[in-house]
């Protein structure tokens, strides 16, 4: 069956229960957010693009001379709803059935459901998403697994906040006026439509999380669909909230100006800091200063990546804002009870050191994970949140400060994980499946980029030494990848349905000298 309403065309498969969510009214829906705001996403990328230009011509990044009165005046963002005041331990994962009831139940604060970073955008991950969203929020939502276990909602559970696609992502299943539509206003416009009602019904609302923002203007952007989109519904302005994740090096540059773009609509900001290193990376990577070490030691404790978490939780606070910390990767160790606590000593230690500097809250992976962060977050932090905090006060975060390049080594093995990760992950994202655990850590797209685009930058850079002093070149590249495939094939055999694909787009993010923004750009071009 084909759908077409209007000036929108799905030339995405229909399923049995895919029509529930197509329906003519939500088609509509997003055909307006897309004619209404479509021109202004592009013009928005647009300006990226230029940016980069400006950024690999020397200049850097810095506080906006033509906001400094926004940075100076003295404002705070609205007030937030009861459910969102206490957010100490939130978990994020894919749209998945079973993971959305797992998470919901899992007893952490907040649920983050990922359209973005954790979901391989395939139509089928994409539209099955909306429907486990509509009955996880209708409280409808059952699933039986394989082993005969069923699973279904608990009494209490966590409160949903999603995560629409970033802006750079088209939706080629969905054309308006013979176009791709927006994957960023297809994934928000349809959660919102179908659930936004009756989430205010039963005391929540329709709460998101805001990924890959690079200016205040894009906030901007977001806010004028809020608007849009609460009056086409007839809910009150300042229903909806966002978090907004800083998770580019320009928008840390930016922070005040997003808060107050979107002060109406906010719920404070989140260190998003695995894209955040990928952007450092990405935005400076012509600097002949500026190259990473191996992946494993850009840690949250390296000056640049401390400094910016410490700027968003002073910049929140002073605007009454929750700040939100990170995701540390480790996820549980099965059958290995000594390595287990190792992984879970590092989470208990990223937790600390989030909650005495002064976050509000932080993320897991797994449920796993869950009272780890929480007996943290219930030790460290007794009122609800710390906004009204005094512990940033007296610290400044200069421009030198988030832009200080961390020291250390380069070495093969570091460089054997980021080849092995890179082509374990494309594999599995086009086999339609956007989280992944490789060995012990979470890795998903914004992990993944990160180590496609060391391997990028080291091949290129005159000082991608390794601590053996071999050059990295293109050459040694090409054996340590032959021997990690055989490696790959060795371990999952015939079960990679698409290694050669994988091997083919990482090979490419490579060898291209023009740097490829998304890995997820080509990589939906085959998905
Ligand atoms: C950089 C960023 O953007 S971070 C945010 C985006 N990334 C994410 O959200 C990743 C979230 N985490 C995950 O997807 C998963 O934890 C993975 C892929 C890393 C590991 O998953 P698995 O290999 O299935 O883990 P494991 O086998 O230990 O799972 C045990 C149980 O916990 C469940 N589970 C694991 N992680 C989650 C989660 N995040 N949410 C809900 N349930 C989960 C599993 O479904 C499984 O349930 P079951 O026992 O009922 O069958
Ligand atoms: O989205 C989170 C991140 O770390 O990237
Ligand atoms: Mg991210």
């Amino acid at each position: 069956m084909d759908i077409r309403i209007s000036g929108t065309e799905i030339k995405g498969a229909i399923r049995p229960g895919y029509e529930d969510i197509l329906t003519a009214e939500a088609l509509h829906f997003i055909e307006q957010l897309e004619r209404q705001f479509g021109e202004r996403r592009r013009e928005l990328l647009d300006n990226r693009k230029k940016r980069q230009r400006e950024l690999d011509q020397g200049n850097l990044p810095c506080f906006l001379l033509e906001t400094k009165q926004i940075r100076m005046g003295k404002w705070s963002i609205a007030p937030l709803p009861l459910d969102l005041q206490d957010r100490r331990v939130e978990i994020t994962g894919p749209v998945d059935r079973k993971m959305i009831i797992n998470a919901l139940n899992s007893n952490a604060k907040v649920f983050m459901a990922c359209f973005e970073d954790a979901t391989s955008p395939t139509w089928d991950n994409l539209i099955e998403g909306q429907i486990n969203l509509r009955d996880a929020v209708n409280r409808t939502i059952f699933y039986q697994g394989e082993n005969g276990r069923q699973y279904k909602l608990n009494e209490s559970t966590a409160v949903l906040m999603v995560r629409p696609r970033g802006l750079h992502l088209d939706e080629k299943h969905v054309l308006v006026d013979g176009e791709p539509m927006s994957g960023c206003l297809f994934d928000f416009g349809m959660y919102f439509f179908h659930n936004a009602l009756r989430l205010v019904q039963v005391g929540t609302g329709p709460y998101f999380y805001l990924p890959k923002l690079e200016s205040h203007l894009e906030a901007r952007l977001w806010n004028d669909i809020f608007v849009f989109a609460q009056k086409y519904i007839g809910i009150p302005k300042g229903t909806i909230k966002a978090t907004v994740l800083i998770e580019t090096i320009l928008a840390a540059f930016e922070m005040d100006e997003i808060l107050y773009e979107l002060k109406d609509h906010s719920a404070g900001l989140n260190c998003g800091r695995w894209d955040y290193i990928f952007s450092y990376l990405k935005k400076l990577k012509n600097k002949e200063d500026v190259l990473l070490p191996d992946r494993s030691e850009v840690t949250m404790t390296v000056p640049f990546m401390r400094s910016y978490s410490l700027l968003t939780i002073k910049t929140c606070h002073q605007r009454k804002a929750p700040a939100i910390g990170g995701m540390a990767a480790q996820i549980p160790i099965k059958n290995d009870p000594e390595k287990n606590e190792e992984a879970f000593a590092k989470v208990r230690a990223d937790k600390e050191r989030e909650a005495s500097d002064g976050h509000d809250g932080t993320w897991v992976a797994h449920p796993g994970l869950v009272p780890v962060a929480l007996e943290v977050f219930n030790r460290e932090m007794p009122t609800p949140n710390q906004i009204y905090s005094d512990k940033q006060q007296g610290i400044t975060i200069t421009e030198a400060d988030l832009l200080e390049v961390p020291k250390g080594l380069i070495t093969e093995k570091g460089v054997r994980q980021n080849i092995r990760v890179g082509i374990q992950y494309i594999e599995s994202w086009l086999s339609g499946r956007g989280a992944v655990p490789i060995d012990h850590l979470m890795e998903d797209a914004a992990t993944a980029e990160i180590s496609r685009a060391q391997i990028w930058q080291w091949i290129r850079h005159k000082k991608g030494i390794l601590d053996d002093g071999r050059k990295f070149t293109f050459q040694v590249y090409e054996q340590l990848k032959k021997e990690e495939v055989v490696k790959i094939k060795s371990k999952f055999g015939e079960t990679m349905a698409r290694l050669d694909e994988a091997i083919a787009l990482f090979d490419q993010l490579i060898k291209e000298d023009e740097f490829i923004d998304f890995l997820t750009i080509p990589g939906y071009e085959i998905l």
